[in-house]
């Protein structure tokens, strides 16, 4: 295998918190049978890990080092789940074995791990279309999921926000007037009204199912990424994530359209009993709090100068707002 370290030094950008000399890439890269280094170059998105695009003679793939909120000792959830469902047929990035068969390694004192390149690109502007595709992958992803042995449980679940809220109450004025009693208000009513456990169907979800984690080619859904908040938990909050992240067009304004398309695509692959369709207002105010909390969290303890820029917490705000005036299911376009 020839090296080149000359041109394998790995550029930054914008979010990538950990620098990779050309020295240390060359020793990881030499655990695989990839060929030479020919290019390695820091993603700017994403907030949570740091990504680069590293073009080796074999092909381009992405070399991840998990920073400090990715846990240690989620990652074989994370990486066997992505191999579970790859071999299912869902289209999503698939970890590489090295020489010695693991996949999971050490880089710059950081756990990293290299995965395949999903081609296509996230949709900008949400189009119907994107929807219906998104309802249809998570249905397959969900039933694709039912059989994947590892369990872990849903950290940013009901009994997470507390203790976020309690991280935050005190400057949550600072944000919104009135916010800090809002939102501990909506707490204690999802805290008393959270489904029990085992009165909905649970399985692996994905838990971030934003648009910039869907890829497309053209019309066509090509895969899913960032498996890193995936856990064990009701397979209907996942649906309830994406009405927030989905759903919503750029004024605020509720989309049916779409989320009857999502909704119904979905249930075309996995059906919804009637519980689960009663329950989905009330999930979707706690996915609404849930990513309200964290990026209140995000944005007050967000060190000046850092370059990930702290997204608004305000925009889940509105969306709660939306899910606690829901009467029935008809806002969500369903009968
Ligand atoms: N397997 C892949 N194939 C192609 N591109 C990828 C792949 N994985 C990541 N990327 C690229 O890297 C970017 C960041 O990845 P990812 O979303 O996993 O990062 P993150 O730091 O966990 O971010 P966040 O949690 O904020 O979404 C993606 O938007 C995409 O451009
Ligand atoms: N998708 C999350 C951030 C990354 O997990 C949000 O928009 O708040």
């Amino acid at each position: 295998m020839t090296l080149e370290p000359k041109r394998a030094s790995c550029r930054t950008a914008m979010a990538v918190y950990t620098e990779v000399s050309d020295e240390d890439l060359n020793t990881f890269i030499a655990q695989y049978a990839l060929g030479g280094v020919l290019s390695c170059k820091g993603i700017a998105e994403g907030v949570e890990n740091s990504n680069y695009l590293l073009v080796t003679e074999t092909g381009p793939y992405i070399l991840t080092l998990y920073e400090k909120r990715t846990r240690r000792d989620d990652l074989p959830f994370f990486l066997g789940l992505m191999e579970h469902l790859a071999e299912k047929g869902v289209g999503c990035p698939v970890p590489l074995h090295g020489n010695d068969g693991e996949a999971l390694r050490e880089l710059c004192g950081r756990p990293a791990v290299l995965v395949t390149f999903l081609n296509g690109m996230w949709p900008r502007r949400i189009d119907p279309y994107h929807c219906a595709a998104l309802g249809e992958a998570m249905g397959t992803m969900h039933k694709a999921g039912a059989d994947f042995a590892m369990k872990r449980p849903n950290d940013l679940s009901v009994a997470g926000w507390r203790p976020l809220f309690d991280a935050c109450s005190a400057r949550a004025h600072e944000v919104r007037p009135g916010l800090a009693e809002a939102l501990e208000r909506e707490l204690d009513t999802l805290e008393a009204r959270w489904p029990a456990e085992g009165t909905l169907p649970v399985g692996v979800i994905h838990a971030d199912l934003f648009p910039d984690n869907v890829f497309f080619r053209g019309r066509t859904l090509s895969g899913l990424i960032d498996f890193y908040f995936a856990c064990t938990d009701v397979l209907v909050y996942d649906l309830a994530i994406c009405l927030n992240a989905w759903c919503f067009e750029p004024d605020g304004a509720f989309n049916a359209t779409k989320a009857r398309l999502m909704l119904s695509s979905y249930r075309k692959v996995r059906p919804l009993s009637d519980e689960e369709l009663a329950a989905l207002p009330l999930l979707a105010r706690g996915s609404a709090l849930r990513f309200l909390l964290t990026r209140l969290y995000d944005l007050l303890n967000h060190p000046p100068g850092a370059f990930v820029k702290p997204k608004n917490p305000l925009e889940y705000w509105n969306k709660l707002r939306f899910h606690q005036q829901v009467s029935g299911l008809g806002a969500y376009g369903l009968e």
